[in-house]
């Protein structure tokens, strides 16, 4: 069966990050949200942390209004508190994804420890859910948070690609299988599974070599590598590498080798 092309939610946190560097309005990632969206980006994440450090409320209300103005799909992520709960039942954005936060962190070390800790989280996935809010949870890929994230009720998982990004060149594989099996054990528990955290354009294609990976969600190269290229472009390019690596060169690239 012929795959499906692969979603790229694109997440604006670190324009808010530069923004908030100088305590005023710009650099807007409401702005940013709106050309990722122009040049080709599928949906929007944006994490609301409970410190408020990058992303605002005031921003994830303008960023609801833009994705539905787009018709875009909006992928909130929070921390499973009752706070965030209300936050995301007041603006109810097309995902929520669950996300462990810890206060001192310089960024999201790990994924969300569900197994042991079904009791907090299942609630909060119902909550969401019967308010027609998709929920995803952001975990480490192993087999037994995947249980957990089906035993939750959730419909999909984000696996956090933080530590096969930070392997050298050539020291990827054992982290590299332990993302595609759980990847195809989330597939048969009836999850559809996306990943993230600290991808670029060698590392999002050579996940993507995992079958079973719909989308993928990217900021921090994003937002950095738009400094030396623009936004727009560096959404391009990894489109293409998302491409590439599902669907094979292109032909006329193919041509270009041949010559
Ligand atoms: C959960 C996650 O991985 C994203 O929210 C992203 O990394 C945002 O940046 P910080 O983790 O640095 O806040
Ligand atoms: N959930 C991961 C995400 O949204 C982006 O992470 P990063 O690319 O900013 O590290």
């Amino acid at each position: 069966m012929k795959r499906p092309p692969v979603r790229l939610g694109v997440n604006i946190d670190h324009v808010a990050t530069v923004r908030n560097a100088r305590g005023g309005v710009h650099p807007d990632p409401v702005r940013a949200a709106e050309a990722a969206i122009g040049a080709g980006a599928d949906g929007i994440t944006a994490h609301l942390r409970e410190d408020r450090r990058h992303i605002t409320d005031a921003d994830i209300e303008a960023l609801t209004a833009l994705c539905q103005q787009f018709e875009r799909p909006l992928n909130f992520e929070m921390a499973v508190t009752e706070e965030m709960l209300a936050i995301a039942l007041r603006h109810k954005p097309h995902a929520a994804c669950l996300v462990p936060e810890r206060r001192e962190e310089v960024t999201t070390e790990g994924g969300l420890a569900v197994a042991g800790h079904e009791a907090r989280i299942a609630p909060v996935v119902k909550a969401l859910s019967d308010a027609g809010i998709r929920v995803s949870l952001f975990i480490e890929p192993s087999a037994e948070q995947v249980e957990a994230a089906a035993a939750v009720g959730a419909q999909v998982v984000e696996f956090h690609t933080g530590r096969y990004c930070h392997l050298p060149y050539g020291e990827r594989s054992a982290e590299f299988d332990r993302l595609a099996a759980a990847a195809a054990q989330a597939d048969i528990l009836g999850l559809e599974v996306h990943a993230g955290h600290g991808l670029d354009y060698d590392t999002a294609a050579e996940v993507l070599a995992i079958p079973e990976i719909q989308e993928l969600n990217i900021g921090h190269f994003l937002i950095g590598e738009a400094v030396f290229v623009g936004l727009g472009a560096a959404i391009w390019r990894m489109r293409e590498a998302m491409k590439e690596a599902v669907h094979g060169p292109r032909e006329d690239d193919a041509l270009v080798v041949d010559l």
